[in-house]
């Protein structure tokens, strides 16, 4: 149903409910001239609150958590509504905006990434598109470090054999891995978020920092005393290379054969930006033939990826579910920000964080 807790509430002062519980004429006008909001996730309690409580919004929402909406039924719900909030498993394309019609003004996506959405079909029907950065760096710099310890000093390896009586005598060279202390890091798509992982990562004892991108980025480089340095040169020095680039026909599948040949047979390959920018096949034939040492992934393709995936045979290679930002208190302040971008993009004001189209 549609409805808007708050604006029932405050109506609900103004014009109460008559008494056997049904809207009164009024409060129904009233509330029906609201702009419909669909939201396509049941996305955590305070985006929700937010929207419900603005009083400014009618919503709609796919209630599940465990499944996305399915496409047909998607491309119905949209018919006609004002904004959108969506995450990251919803195609926002053609199809979708065609189906949503003309009133659609707003898009918002509980993401920072934003490769799920045809940005030249939103500019070109003059849609306005908030996301949520920054509220994710620090959730996603924290994964980023789990992951490469856990990738570099095979601690998934080091349970199983525990767990499975594996663990004999103590060993000399059993279960060795490689260290941060006096190692060169690579950053792949040097932002917010490879900053604030490197600034996690100096403590180790890291000799170097290094980067490359389109361009040089010096204001950000310097918070992390970081070289900037050619694709290929970050692939040959690099014991440690992250991934924290966008997806974008320029960087998909930038991570292939080619990159992987360059870098040393001891190095360690991290991405927890978006499956895309990695050729799997690539990869598996890097890991499977010791030309790098390991890598660990928080996102492939496909997502789920399938459990009879190739990767997943790979001692050397571990997979998560793509959990970089799931901690309850940044989950909460995307669906919060993509909640404010919404209310404040249909109001016409500025969103907090909304993409240039
Ligand atoms: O784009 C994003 O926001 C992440 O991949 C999921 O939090």
């Amino acid at each position: 149903m549609w409805c808007s807790r708050m604006a029932l509430r405050r109506l609900q002062r103004i014009t109460p409910l008559n008494v056997t519980g049904v809207l009164t004429s009024n409060v129904r006008r009233e509330m029906s001239s609201l702009p419909r909001v669909y939201v396509t996730r049941q996305i955590p309690p305070e985006g929700l609150k937010t929207l419900r409580e603005s009083g400014q919004v009618q919503c709609q929402l796919w209630d599940s958590d465990d499944v996305p909406v399915p496409r047909q039924e998607l491309l119905q719900r949209v018919k006609g509504v004002d904004a959108l909030l969506c995450v990251l498993t919803e195609k926002i394309d053609a199809e979708l905006l065609d189906a949503a019609g003309p009133n659609l003004k707003v898009l918002s996506t509980m993401s920072v990434g934003f490769d799920h959405l045809s940005l030249e079909e939103l500019k070109k029907r003059g849609i306005r598109v908030g996301y949520t950065p920054d509220v994710l760096t620090d959730s996603v710099a924290e994964l980023t470090v789990a992951l490469l310890l856990t990738t570099s000093r095979r601690l998934v390896e080091a349970t199983h054999e525990a767990k499975t009586g594996g663990w004999g005598t103590w060993r000399t060279l059993w279960l060795c891995g490689y260290e941060l202390a006096n190692s060169t890091v690579g950053i792949f798509g040097l932002g917010r978020i490879g900053v604030a992982i490197a600034e996690r990562l100096a403590p180790f004892k890291v000799k170097k920092f290094i980067y490359t991108d389109v361009a040089p980025r010096p204001e950000l480089a310097s918070l992390i005393n970081a070289e900037y340095v050619s694709f290929d040169e970050m692939a040959k020095r690099s014991d440690f290379l992250a991934v924290c680039c966008a997806l974008t026909p320029e960087t998909k599948e930038i991570c292939n054969k080619d990159l992987f040949s360059k870098m040393k047979n001891t190095s360690i390959f991290i991405n927890t930006s978006r499956g895309g920018v990695v050729n799997q096949d690539d990869l598996y034939e890097a890991l499977s033939t010791g030309q790098i040492a390991g890598a660990g992934l928080d996102v492939t393709v496909p997502e789920p990826l399938p459990t009879n995936h190739p990767l997943f045979t790979l001692k050397n290679c571990v997979i998560l579910p793509h959990i970089a930002s799931a901690s309850f208190t940044t989950r909460n302040a995307m669906s919060v920000l993509a909640a404010n971008n919404l209310l404040l993009g249909l109001r016409g004001e500025p969103m907090i964080k909304e993409l240039k189209l």
